[in-house]
């Protein structure tokens, strides 16, 4: 449907050349406005999103600190945007002052201290106003921030695998990982938004009002007081938010086909991306690329460029425009009228003209002000993200849990294991065409050791992933026990089993806490956590570290040094020295403890082993899924693991995948 609609659209296509990049354009084609960007309608975006904003509000007040600095903040904003207006009552004093001195003559010194005492009050009472504004608005920042970490941090470690990784799911998380990495809190952004917006509607009002009130009885005033804010008004026109997807409404699209640019773009990736820094060097890749990168630099020539600059460079000749124009003359028109009833009226020229300065005074206020409908609508974007954080909440798991408790007897399930039967199961990860398992049946009975043997994307993985219900079958039957898996709730199924995924990972936590994370119900057992690392052949190299237990596979906080940007660790030439505050400080050379693969490895099965140890009958495994859990190991060490894992199991059900008969299979009840 979509493609026959685009092939009837036979508007001419333009070409245009703009250095290596071909642009074409469609002649007189629009883009569809989306439905929600007309102002009208980010109005109603904003109406709808206001409950969410309330709510906010109300919890936000109910954080002690909150409750008493937030009133302050506003009513210092509030008198701080009412200092122009007075400094333009004092302007109109002047003003006052020069009409007359030209009746009388004279000039009052009295009126002339007033005024300037009054003005440097007022820029006193700016500052520290602004001072005061400082002060509050980090430590109300800040709790807020706390608040709704808390708040997202729930939101998403709820979420299972197949909705973590949903694209619409990732799009809603987008915005709080945006306003993380920004430091700000979306909801103190929404709250200065609006404060904003009220000091800037009182600035505006108190000035306007002052400045009728003073030159109203004066020549031409009113007319100029006119003439002055219609710049304003023409300017605020003008400002439009900016189009998302820049260069214009129109249909167009842009290629470049030269070699050298897209070669250039090619080496740029491979020396900036971590990811292939390995070879790179191993390869002795960096002389090389540096040469090519050169070379092609050289051809190309400095005149070729992002397509953004080079069409922004194309298209400054567009801008010029009669609406350009006129703005730009209408900021003379204040000037214009003063001039002319200069000539109609030469007596009055210092009193028009003391009316001029003030008004151009506060009209250039108002365009700092700026109070332009467009303002308004900039809360819109905030309010909708406010309304995605609550809506976060109410995301629904892909994989729903199930209502029954498992296992019926927990020492049964200790002391015989589960069993699992595969009926009919077949199973296509999301937005994948082919399907990972078709039509699989089998039965591993309770206490067996199977192993399933089978070559690079056989699906072994995939198994193990549906036994532990990470994702659901797309067709056929798993049992658990001779019970639907989707009927057990799915915390007591996974209490049930302890699982080493092949493609593990290291939490950027302690090693005590990632090994106890084996088991949550006993994450601060440091005995047990002991026990497990020994069985895992973790313990003694453990131990060598200087911080044994306690250290940091990749601490997540970097030291911060003076003078380096945030996380960088000190390169080896770098000319400052910071060893006395580091010394004071006990800083570490390195935060990253480098481990290796086997070392990863061992960690990895000790985390697993947190489960099948533990004594306590409440909180033991029945079954224990490994995936290729030797891979790494050398062979002394993967014969004391499968010893380990033998005298541990008991009569736990247990299933290895692996790609080879060997070591392993010789030991199994069933090979699959
Ligand atoms: N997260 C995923 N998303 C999409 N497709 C996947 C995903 N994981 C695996 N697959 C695909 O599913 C198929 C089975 O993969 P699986 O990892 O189960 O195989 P495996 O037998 O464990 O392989 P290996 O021995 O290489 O680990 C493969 O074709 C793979 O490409």
């Amino acid at each position: 449907m979509a493609t026959s609609s685009r092939q009837s659209d036979l508007r001419p296509v333009t070409h245009t050349r703009i250095g290596i990049w071909d642009l074409y354009e469609q002649c007189g084609k629009e883009l569809p406005r989306r439905p929600d960007s007309s102002m009208l309608g980010t109005f109603v975006r904003i109406r709808d999103n206001m409950p969410y904003v309330v709510r906010m509000f109300k919890e936000i007040l109910n954080i002690r600190r909150v409750r008493m600095l937030l009133p302050a903040f506003l009513v210092v904003q509030v008198l701080d945007s009412l200092i122009p207006a007075v400094s333009l009552w004092y302007d109109g004093q002047l003003l006052r002052l020069v009409e007359t001195a030209m009746e009388t003559r004279t000039v009052d010194t009295a009126v002339v201290i007033h005024v300037a005492v009054g003005r440097v009050t007022c820029a006193v009472a700016s500052h520290l106003l602004r001072h005061i504004q400082s002060r509050i608005r980090i430590p109300v920042n800040m709790s807020i921030k706390q608040f709704y970490a808390r708040h997202i941090f729930h939101s998403m470690a709820r979420l299972d695998l197949p909705t973590f990784t949903d694209s619409a799911v990732q799009k809603q998380l987008d915005f709080a990982a945006q306003h993380r990495v920004l430091g700000t809190s979306l909801a103190w952004e929404a709250i200065q938004g609006l404060t904003n917006l009220v000091a800037t509607a009182t600035s505006m009002f108190s000035q306007l009002f002052v400045l009728f009130t003073v030159v109203r009885k004066q020549q031409d005033g009113p007319l100029l007081v006119i003439l002055g804010f219609s710049q304003s008004m023409l300017r605020w026109y003008g400002t439009r938010p900016s189009v998302p997807g820049f260069f214009g409404m129109g249909v167009w699209a842009a290629t470049t086909t030269n070699k050298d640019y897209i070669r250039m773009q090619g080496l740029r990736v491979l020396s900036d991306a971590p990811s292939h820094r390995k070879e790179l060097v191993a390869g002795n890749l960096g002389e090389y690329i540096t040469s090519q990168f050169c070379e092609s630099a050289q051809r190309l020539g400095e005149d070729a460029g992002e397509f953004g600059e080079m069409y922004e460079a194309h298209s400054i000749r567009k801008r010029l425009s009669i609406a350009s124009i006129l703005r730009a003359t209408m900021h003379e028109l204040p000037q214009i009228a003063f001039m002319l009833s200069a000539v109609r009226k030469p007596m009055t020229v210092p009193l028009s003209f003391a009316s001029l300065v003030l008004i151009e005074h506060a009209s250039n206020s108002f365009i700092s002000a700026h109070l332009s409908p467009y303002r308004v609508l900039s809360l819109a974007p905030i309010f909708a993200d406010l309304r995605n954080l609550y809506e976060f909440k109410n995301v629904q798991n892909k994989v729903v849990d199930g209502t029954e408790p498992f296992p019926e007897n927990q020492q049964s399930l200790i002391d015989s294991g589960i069993s699992i039967e595969f009926r009919n199961v077949s199973f296509q990860y999301p937005d994948k065409e082919r399907c990972a398992l078709r039509n699989v049946s089998f039965r591993i009975e309770a206490s067996q050791l199977c192993v399933i043997v089978g070559g690079n994307g056989s699906g072994k993985s995939t198994i193990l992933k549906l036994i532990s219900r990470i994702y659901d079958a797309t067709e056929g039957t798993i049992l658990i026990d001779n019970r639907d898996i989707k009927t057990l709730r799915l915390a007591d199924l996974r209490a049930a089993m302890s699982i080493l995924f092949q493609d593990y990972t290291h939490f950027p936590l302690s090693i005590r806490e990632n090994i106890g994370l084996g088991n949550p119900g006993f994450a601060q057992d440091d005995d047990k956590i002991r026990e497990a690392a020994k069985m895992g052949g973790a313990r003694d190299f453990i131990e060598e570290l200087p911080d044994g237990f306690n250290t940091y596979i990749d601490n997540p906080v970097k030291d911060r040094y003076a003078g380096l940007p945030e996380g960088l660790a000190i390169p080896d030439d770098w000319p400052i020295d910071y060893s006395s505050v580091r010394n004071m400080g006990g800083l570490r050379t390195s935060t990253v403890s480098g481990l290796s693969g086997g070392q990863n490895q061992r960690l990895a099965v000790s985390r697993t082993f947190m489960r099948s140890l533990v004594t306590d009958k409440n909180s033991s495994a029945g079954m224990l899924l490994f995936d290729e859990p030797s891979a790494s190991l050398d062979p002394t060490a993967e014969d004391d693991l499968f010893e380990n894992l033998r005298k541990s199991r008991g009569n736990k059900t247990m299933i290895f995948s692996t790609h080879r008969f060997g070591n392993l299979t010789r030991h199994a009840d069933l090979i699959l």
